[in-house]
């Protein structure tokens, strides 16, 4: 199927890759994709136009058509901060500072929200594919091989991203269900 269904996935983040790549070759019908590793900048703005602004670039950059993807995780009790901005609180707070924006808050809500987009080429409106898995922010468990991982347990799991296995993450996180969609939409085009 691979090259004609699924453009290039512009990427910066190998562990979004590996997720990517491991979600589509589940099942019986595997698909294969390419990938570059481009670092777009990304704009400040609601999570769609993030999403939005970096395929365009990316689009722009490649030639051609491609998919790009952003992550955010949202706490409930910040009304849906850090967000996109998820990369930056992390890199400077880490897992214990994460806790700490919600330390005196009651609820420890949170969703992961993964924004899949896709363009048919320079100058082509960007579509885009959202998955959501709620959750809570927790005090780390797990390894602290991806990003946030440790301290996002999805609700009625009582495990955090980074204590299940990935075919367990891989079933149930806002990366695959966005990723559903977009395969269904490609399917859909051929
Ligand atoms: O524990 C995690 N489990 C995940 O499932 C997950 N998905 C993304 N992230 C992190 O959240 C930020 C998103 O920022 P982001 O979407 O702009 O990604 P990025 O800049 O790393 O790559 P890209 O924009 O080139 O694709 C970055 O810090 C990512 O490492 C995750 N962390
Ligand atoms: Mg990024």
């Amino acid at each position: 199927m691979y090259p004609d269904l699924f453009p290039v996935f512009v990427t910066g983040n190998a562990n979004k890759l590996k997720e990517v790549k491991a979600i589509l070759s589940a099942g019986g019908n595997p698909i294969e994709i390419a990938s570059r590793a481009l670092d777009i900048p990304e704009i400040q703005g609601s999570t769609q136009e993030v999403a939005i602004d970096k395929c365009r670039r990316a689009a722009e950059l490649l030639g051609g058509p491609c998919i790009t993807e952003d992550t955010a995780l949202c706490f409930e009790a910040l009304k849906g901060l850090p967000g996109p901005y998820i990369k930056y609180f992390l890199a400077d707070l880490g897992h214990e500072g994460l806790n700490s924006l919600l330390v005196g808050f009651p609820t420890k809500a949170a969703w992961a929200l993964c924004t899949f987009a896709y363009s048919a080429g320079p100058g082509s409106d960007p579509i885009l594919f959202e998955g959501r898995t709620d959750g809570s922010i927790v005090r780390a468990r797990g390894p602290g091989v991806f990003g946030w991982d440790a301290v996002f347990e999805p609700a009625g799991t009582g495990l955090t991203y980074a204590e299940m296995p990935a075919d367990q993450k891989n079933k149930l996180s806002h990366r695959y269900k966005a990723l559903e969609k977009l395969r269904e939409y490609l399917h859909s085009l051929n």
